[in-house]
């Protein structure tokens, strides 16, 4: 230590020392904790960028060029937190229940988990069982009986979003889409006194976006000047009050369940039947104390703008293919104006489902999924080896000619048909996942949440294409995607247009 000072000037002022200890204690951090690539997978850039740039910016190209590249063979990227491995599609069945290979690890990193305003995603990696689940045990066991709260919020939502205007209005659809899902999800997840709430619903709009980009752009930064970013970033500060703002809303909630499930107890009664994830996770935690408002920002996270993404892809996939919307208005008309909103109702919108399925294939929300984290070394079947440490993601195959004959086309009653084959009746619905079909996952962790992210996008689009007539903004371009690294998404600048319509049957009353 001592010959270290010898190399200091003398007579240098401390705040000088203390600065340039700083520096020198930065370079050896960055040093030690900069992520490596891994030495046996190619790391791919474009444009002449560096691989993280290449990554961060152009990601779709990344992945094309990586396949020219390697022939097909798994390759790296470089993402802001470090190197990810990417296999090619048909590794997707063989590793997806691989007990080596972790769900909410692959996050971890991406996230910040340590830093307020990121307990949502803590929550996920240190109690991941309470939100699937919840999800997985509860909510979608209970579809049946949230179906009537379902229909009644989208009634009240799409009435109030879209009003009664019967001249063509224009719609900032992905901020319009958003409201209506966060107010039909909010009153399955928070019951119906919350799901009205202004402030709770700004919650579950901004939360996730907040989220998202306070990690992407504190993964942008390097290493080192992360905590800084953090502080001086406006979303961290949102971020942080959102989750203090969700603590005054939903705590004298859980509090409310928790005195009614404790005085049925003491009475030697049964508990109170639930229905919503608020309750349903209190029954999930089993008396363990967990941070249940925690457990409903990652749930809002998981569940708000995915499905808002997807539902909005078919809106727009509506105004692209304008003569769908009468089939799948004949559709709902014969279906839910003869059966009303029965439990088998919405398994029978079997065009629908082909649609939305259609829909996901053609405009994916990512290139790749089945995002996990290598906990032991594996040694795949063919021989490949992924090491101990290394997080991976599988590339999804929604244009294979094989499974897709003429896969640029897009053709609504492609899966219809499918599952008119003998045999296929199950294998081909929108929330069947498969190698060729990673929109939710595969395998353990497939998304629980898809059967009732299906059924409430098809209420929703019910009530949509039977009250309105929809098109794309005459004169304007069609909207282009934007997309960052694996991710494709709806800008939310995105315009189309409403108009009021007369409906066939009385979809309001059934
Ligand atoms: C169309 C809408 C949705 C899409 C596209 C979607 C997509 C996904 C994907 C890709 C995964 C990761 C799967 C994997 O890597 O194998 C996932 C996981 C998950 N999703 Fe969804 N999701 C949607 C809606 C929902 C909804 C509505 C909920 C809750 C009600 C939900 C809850 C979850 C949960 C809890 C997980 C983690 C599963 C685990 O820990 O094993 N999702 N979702």
């Amino acid at each position: 230590m001592e010959a270290i000072w010898n190399f200091v000037p003398k007579g240098l002022p401390v705040s000088v020392q203390v600065v340039g200890a700083t520096i020198l204690l930065s370079v050896v951090y960055s040093f030690f904790t900069k992520n490596r690539p891994w030495p046996a997978f190619p790391l791919i850039s474009v444009r002449g960028l560096g691989p993280r740039k290449s990554w961060m910016n152009h990601g779709q190209e990344v992945l094309d060029e990586g396949f020219k590249k390697t022939n097909g063979r798994p390759f790296q990227v470089m993402t802001g937190t470090g190197p990810k491995i990417i296999l090619p599609n048909k590794y997707a069945d063989e590793i997806r229940n691989l007990p080596e290979l972790n769900f909410p690890k692959a996050f971890t990193s991406d996230f910040f988990v340590n830093y307020p305003g990121f307990e949502a995603h803590r929550q996920g990696l240190t109690h991941d069982f309470l939100l699937r689940d919840t999800v997985r045990l509860k909510l979608t066991q209970s579809l049946g009986l949230v179906t009537k709260d379902l229909v009644d919020e989208t009634i009240d939502t799409v009435d109030d979003v879209f009003g009664q205007s019967e001249g063509w209005t224009t719609r900032t659809i992905r901020e319009d889409l958003l409201e209506v899902v966060a107010r039909v999800s909010s009153r399955v997840f928070l019951g119906e006194g919350l799901c009205r709430n202004r402030r709770w619903l700004d919650i579950a709009k901004t939360f996730t976006v907040d989220s998202f980009t306070l990690a992407f752009l504190m993964r942008m930064a390097p290493a080192i000047i992360r905590p800084f970013a953090y502080l001086v970033l406006p979303h961290s500060a949102r971020l942080r009050k959102s989750v203090r703002d969700a603590h005054t809303m939903i705590v004298p909630e859980v509090k409310k369940r928790k005195a009614a499930v404790d005085a049925a107890r003491a009475a030697g009664e049964k508990p109170p039947k639930v229905a919503d994830t608020l309750g349903w996770m209190y029954d999930i935690a089993k008396g363990e104390d967990l941070d249940f408002v925690a457990g409903q920002l990652s749930l809002t996270m998981a569940a708000i703008h995915t499905t808002t993404e997807s539902a909005c892809r078919a809106l727009l996939d509506i105004c692209k293919y304008p003569e769908i919307i009468q089939q799948l208005r004949d559709e709902i008309v014969e279906v839910v104006g003869r059966e009303g909103w029965a439990k088998t109702t919405l398994y029978k919108l079997k065009l629908m489902d082909s649609f939305l399925r259609e829909s996901q294939r053609v405009s994916p929300l990512a290139s790749m999924s089945m995002n996990r984290y290598v906990e032991k070394s594996i040694t795949l079947s063919d021989g490949l080896e992924i090491p101990k440490g290394a997080r991976i993601a599988v590339v999804s195959d929604f244009a294979n000619p094989e499974v897709y004959p003429e896969p640029d086309k897009f053709d609504v009653a492609r899966f219809v048909k499918k599952r008119q084959e003998p045999g296929q009746e199950n294998s081909w619905q929108f929330v069947t996942t498969s190698p060729s079909a990673l929109s939710f996952g595969h395998g353990e962790h497939a998304c629980p949440g898809r059967f009732f992210a299906s059924n409430e996008i098809k209420i929703i689009l019910c009530h949509m294409l039977l009250k309105y007539d929809w098109r794309f903004v005459p004169d304007q371009p069609e909207p282009a995607p934007r997309i960052f690294e694996s991710s494709i998404a709806v800008r939310p600048d995105t315009q189309i247009q409403a108009r009021r319509r007369k409906v066939e049957i009385d979809i309001d009353n059934l």
